[in-house]
């Protein structure tokens, strides 16, 4: 190993505050590596650069102590873990995406609520007509993953008049706003939601969450919005409960993702479908850099680095 390197897929002289006693390589995340990969210790990932995360070098990052991801979600980096060498750290970006998913989580709900989709329909065929939409105010919404994005959503729902917000995460706790529940009362408080919001991570447990039990729970004409990941929501039991004209959808997330043409999602009644957007906004990248610097200024202090969330 001849330097300790810093492989960014952001170009190093446009973040601010980069500590100049470390090396910096730009990775764009082309198949041909710019540098050793056994120099790089630090190692920021592409950003929602899905063939990246298959060509990246980490395997023949052999002297790696971090992983730093540019997401929320790490359920996409958990799999290489065992092959990197032991004690890399995996970093996600706490901070740079609460806003813009939690914006686009209200966007979705008002969207669909008072039928924005149906209204672009009809401006393209020149087509005035009106007509009774549900309103956000007086209706109850549950959050289901309480967590940075979950509570961005409820500060966003305040102006709303919303009756009321029921709160889940995976264990129950106090909050100044109210209570957060045990995703175990899910099933007893569910009919009560108009609207469900899904934003846990993808793991193991919340994988089919809002399978065909959950949505059979929720109330008629009750809307899901999911702005986790995909998987959280069985697809074949929400198509059956769309297709019924039970429930609404409108998800940033899909499984499949991409959604492939020709998926009967697509041209589902009541669904609204929008190409995983809620992270990728004008806030990412100041925000972005300003997490890589404040980390890379830690790393390079030997002080402890934020928002570690497993190693290796
Ligand atoms: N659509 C998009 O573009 C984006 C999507 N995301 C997705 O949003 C997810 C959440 O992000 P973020 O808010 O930052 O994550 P946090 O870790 O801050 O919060 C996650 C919340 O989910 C809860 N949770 C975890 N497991 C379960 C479970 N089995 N049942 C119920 N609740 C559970 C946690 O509970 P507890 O508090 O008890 O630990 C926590 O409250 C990301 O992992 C990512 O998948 C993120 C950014 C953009
Ligand atoms: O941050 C995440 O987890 C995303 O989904 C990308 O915006």
């Amino acid at each position: 190993m001849s330097t300790a390197q810093v492989w960014l897929p952001i170009r190093p002289e446009s973040i601010d505050g980069l500590p100049a006693e470390l090396e910096y390589v730009h990775w764009d995340a082309e198949p041909e590596f710019p540098a050793d990969p056994a120099d790089c210790v630090f190692y920021v990932a592409p950003y929602m650069k899905k063939a990246a995360v298959k060509t990246q070098p980490l395997a023949l990052m052999t002297n790696l102590k971090v992983l730093q991801t540019l997401t929320a979600g790490v359920d996409q980096f958990l799999p290489a873990l065992p092959s990197l060498p032991p004690g890399v750290r995996l970093c996600n970006a706490r901070g740079v995406h609460e806003a813009s998913t939690a914006e686009l989580a209200l966007t979705l709900i008002l969207a669909s609520l008072r039928g924005i989709p149906e209204f672009v329909r009809r401006q393209d065929r020149h087509e005035w007509q009106g007509g009774f939409h549900p309103a956000l105010a007086d209706k109850t919404v549950a959050i289901v993953g309480y967590g940075a994005i979950g509570s961005a959503v409820e500060d966003r729902l305040a102006g709303f008049e919303c009756a009321r917000v029921l709160r889940f995460a995976r264990s129950s706790r106090a909050t100044p706003r109210g209570p957060v529940h045990s995703i175990d009362r899910i099933g007893d408080l569910l009919p009560e939601a108009d609207v469900v919001v899904l934003v846990t991570p993808l793991t193991p447990e919340t994988k089919g969450l809002a399978g065909a039990e959950f949505l059979a729970r929720m109330k008629d004409g009750a809307l899901l919005v999911n702005v986790a990941r995909g998987p959280v929501v069985d697809t074949k039991a929400l198509l059956a409960e769309v297709e019924s004209g039970r429930l609404r959808a409108a998800l940033d997330v899909t499984d499949p993702e991409p959604l492939p043409p020709g998926h009967p999602l697509w041209d589902a009644p009541g669904v609204l479908v929008s190409p995983h957007v809620g992270g990728p906004t004008s806030a990412f990248l100041p925000r972005a850099k300003r997490l890589l610097a404040d980390q890379l200024q830690r790393f390079a202090a030997g002080e402890p680095l934020r928002f570690v969330v497993a190693e290796s």
